[in-house]
């Protein structure tokens, strides 16, 4: 039920995520009401493969919505806009005539496509599509996932040609069919979702013609690129029935709007399945000549859009659930806590989690993950150690890049996202960073991100700095770490990682 002080009406935010689909209902003041979330299969079919069902998810996300609105205990009439956020770059391809997806997505994760990546940057470098679209050739992002179905789903290619098959991320995939999928389902992405893709052009805000053209993918399966906060149109059915689908934005770009970043120089850091630090920029592009993306941050309806330098990080909170599922050393996420906090360092253990390759600042795809420095020593509360100690480096390293970048040095970092319910984690990366880490009082801040873009594109608020309004500091770490440790760590961790470059070659191919 909602509490008693709060009071209708309200916004309903969707996150579609890697691990689970949520829905979370907000007040004016950007309060949670309520909360309902459902965790999907992970399908792992082949060494670096990763996928989802997409029906399984479009299942979740109605159950997730009717658990929201049932446990807020109000109905469609007190919501005035449902805003969508997503897990980016993961790929489904689907006929619009029966609804049915052609395959499983292809999960962000997955590195299926590095060798197509390598072929379609022969002679001409990974760079190839940078300047139009801001990010390398790399098997992270969604035109070459595409590609890879349009190749290798039989019969395909020519379903797509005639015009029967959608492509869409999940953003897309939950907007069609909350809006009636076959019954007139719409069929859009915003602006931060297709810059995702690999296929648009950053500064026209459309599809690439010539990209289109390099990957071989046919036009006719794209979605319409439309901004972060707008009415694409209404739900069709269901508990919100009636409701305006109001905003899309990737989680990472929600984040940062659910942080209120949006005066340039602003940046988070969300700390999920992966990490992803980005800095707003302003409404020009700016290149990055050390290892990050350049990429949407968001656009308000016809407002000019604003950009963003992206840091990302493939493995962090999913190492910390392989440590659970695979290596069955922890019973649950929040007990790696405890069993680092049983050691007092990480016994000159390093684990470098190159499952997917390492993303920035270095996409190298042939990398794969390694444990360095180990010793008859060395426990599982060590490696313990050295899987938080993981994700903080990798954020130093991505901080180091936004540096060079941007030329703004780190006064504080922002955080959300699982993984900084763990404080110790959190200690760590302001001892690593050198720098506060602060948290905000809703740490759903991708949700809540997805709702003020939605609630600003049905007037329920007025502009942005109501909703700055609504940040407030819950919890700050300060760093602890004398800077020669510092230093000294930071030095075998860059060690470590120069180990796992190269792992992958002729002799280890995975397909
Ligand atoms: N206390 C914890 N310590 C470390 N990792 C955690 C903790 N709690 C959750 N996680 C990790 O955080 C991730 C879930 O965070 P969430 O923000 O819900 O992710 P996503 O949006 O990517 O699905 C999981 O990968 C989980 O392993
Ligand atoms: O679902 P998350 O929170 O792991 O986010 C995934 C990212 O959007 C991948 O780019």
């Amino acid at each position: 039920m909602t509490d008693a002080h709060t009071t209708g009406p309200f916004i309903a935010a969707i996150d579609q995520g890697t691990t689970s689909s949520r829905c979370i209902v907000f007040d004016k003041d950007g309060r949670i009401v309520s909360v309902d979330q459902k965790e999907h299969e992970q399908i792992f079919p082949k060494p670096g493969w990763v996928e989802h069902d997409a029906t399984e998810i479009w299942e979740n996300v109605q159950e997730v919505v009717a658990g929201a609105i049932v446990k807020a205990g109000i109905t469609a009439a007190d919501v005035k806009a449902i805003g969508i956020t997503n897990q980016r770059e993961t790929t489904l391809l689907w006929d619009k005539n029966t609804g049915e997806p052609v395959h499983n997505a292809l999960v962000w994760q997955d590195t299926r496509t590095d060798g197509l990546c390598k072929e379609l940057g022969r002679n001409v470098g990974q760079d190839r599509f940078r300047r139009e679209t801001g990010l390398p050739l790399a098997s992270y992002f969604a035109g070459p996932k595409v590609r890879w179905l349009l190749d290798n789903v039989e019969g395909l290619r020519e379903r797509a040609e005639r015009g029967d098959i959608l492509f869409g991320t999940m953003d897309s995939w939950v907007i069609w069919n909350l809006t009636g999928g076959t019954d007139g389902g719409v069929h859009v992405t915003d602006v931060t979702n297709a810059s995702r893709t690999l296929l648009m052009n950053l500064h026209e805000m459309q599809w690439d013609a010539r990209i289109l053209q390099s990957m071989e993918i046919p036009a006719a399966v794209l979605p319409e690129i439309r901004s972060s906060a707008e009415v694409y149109g209404t739900a069709k059915g269901g508990v919100l029935d009636g409701v305006p689908v109001a905003s899309a934005l990737g989680d990472q770009q929600a984040a940062l709007f659910g942080q209120t970043c949006f005066s340039e120089g602003e940046a988070k850091s969300t700390y999920g399945t992966g990490t992803f630090m980005l800095m707003n920029t302003g409404e020009t592009p700016v290149n990055s000549y050390n290892g990050l993306l350049t990429t949407v941050g968001y656009r308000i309806g016809d407002q000019k859009p604003v950009y963003a330098l992206e840091g990302s990080i493939a493995v962090t909170g999913s190492l910390v659930q392989w440590m659970r599922d695979q290596m069955g050393l922890i019973k649950s996420a929040a007990e790696i806590e405890t069993l680092a906090l049983s050691v007092e360092d990480n016994g000159g253990a390093y684990f470098v989690p190159a499952f997917s390759g390492l993303f920035a600042p270095y996409w190298r795809s042939d990398a794969r993950g390694v444990i360095a420095g180990l010793t008859r020593y060395v426990t599982k509360a060590h490696i313990a150690r050295a899987v938080l100690e993981a994700t903080a480096w990798q954020t130093r390293e991505i901080t180091d890049a936004m540096t060079k970048d941007s030329g703004v040095e780190l006064t504080a970092l922002k955080v959300d996202g699982g993984m900084t319910s763990n404080n110790l984690l959190m200690q760590t990366l302001a001892d690593f960073l050198d720098a506060p880490v602060v948290r905000p009082m809703v740490a759903e801040t991708t949700c809540l991100g997805a709702a003020y873009a939605a609630g600003l594109a049905v007037g329920f608020w007025p502009d942005t700095d109501a909703l700055r309004a609504n940040w407030r500091r819950a919890a700050e770490w300060t760093p602890r770490m004398d800077a020669d440790t510092r230093d000294r760590e930071y030095k075998s961790w860059l060690k470590a990682v120069e180990r796992s470059m190269g792992w992958l070659d002729d002799n280890t191919a995975e397909e």
